[in-house]
């Protein structure tokens, strides 16, 4: 499957990433991706580096194997109803990171035996550091391995059951946007205490960095790193207990549920 073509049908804030990152990890060269979508000026820029955008669904799908469906949740079922006759079993594999609609869903509107992947990525997509959750259905282990070959190109993949993709949408994709308002808070916090905003916002994310990577490259637990920091009578402690106090750790937890429940209910 290593020369296999892929469509990307939705080419927006994450078909574009999607595009991006696999350019940029050689998966795949840039003449084996077509991006689709209808306001194709948003495309420019990625056709420039050699993917093919085009607005003819039906044409990217004819000329690619791999189908990575990237549509809003609420315009699927009516685009992908229209296409169906274009997919080939003997050729295709569907991979939709739409969020909140499972593979049974996608099966019923495809209905035609082609193999379905359920993918959960995040915008860090776009430079090889997503978390991808990875679930399907009716898929060969020929079409497994490539796919997560696919992912591992552009970050982690983690295999998981159907009915965590719910959750693994809410810490993995939107955990992506909570991340980065931390940053932006800090970085307003340090603006107050001194500093111009891109020195604050510079500090603020390679701290941030640097304590993620002292989880995943030393397997630290977090607590256990927050101990470090915190000298008895010091700054850290007096600080972060006041974050406490004013519902920090209670407010993130409170946001993640908030967002799981915007996908379930
Ligand atoms: N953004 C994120 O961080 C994440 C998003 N997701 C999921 O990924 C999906 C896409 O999200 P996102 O990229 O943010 O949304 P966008 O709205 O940015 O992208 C969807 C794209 O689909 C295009 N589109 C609409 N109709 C058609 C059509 N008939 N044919 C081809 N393209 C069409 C739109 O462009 P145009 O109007 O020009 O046609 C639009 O650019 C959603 O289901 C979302 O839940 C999952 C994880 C993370
Ligand atoms: O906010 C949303 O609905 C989408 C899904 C995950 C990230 N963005």
């Amino acid at each position: 499957m290593k020369h296999s073509k892929i469509a990307i049908i939705g080419g927006g804030n994450l078909g574009a990433a999607i595009a991006e990152g696999l350019i940029k990890s050689e998966f795949v060269v840039p003449q084996q991706i077509t991006v689709t979508r209808r306001n194709l000026a948003a495309l420019l820029p990625l056709e420039t580096a050699g993917v093919t955008i085009t607005s003819d669904n039906e044409k990217a799908i004819k000329d690619s194997d791999v189908i990575i469906v990237a549509l809003k949740p609420y315009n699927v079922k009516e685009v992908l109803e229209g296409l169906k006759k274009n997919f080939d079993p003997s050729r295709h594999i569907i991979i939709s990171v739409v969020t909140g609609v499972f593979l049974k869903d996608l099966a019923a509107i495809v209905n035609h035996g082609v193999p379905i992947f359920r993918a959960m990525p995040n915008t860090a997509i776009a430079i090889q550091e997503s978390v991808t959750c990875l679930c399907y259905e009716g898929a060969s282990d020929i079409q497994i391995k490539y796919v997560t070959d696919l992912f591992d190109q552009l970050g982690i993949t983690i295999a998981i059951d159907e009915k965590l993709m719910d959750a693994a949408t809410v810490l993995g994709a939107c955990g992506i946007a909570y991340a980065l308002r931390f940053i932006r808070a800090s970085t307003q916090g340090g603006i107050e205490i001194g500093f111009d905003a891109k020195t604050a916002n510079l500090i603020a994310a390679q701290t941030v960095k640097g304590a993620a990577e002292l989880l995943l490259k030393l397997g630290r637990h977090p607590e256990a790193e927050i101990d470090k920091v915190t000298t008895p009578k010091g700054c850290t402690i007096v600080g972060l207990n006041e974050m406490e106090h004013q519902g920090f750790s209670s407010s993130l937890i409170k946001g993640i549920g908030a967002s799981y429940d915007k996908i379930v209910k």
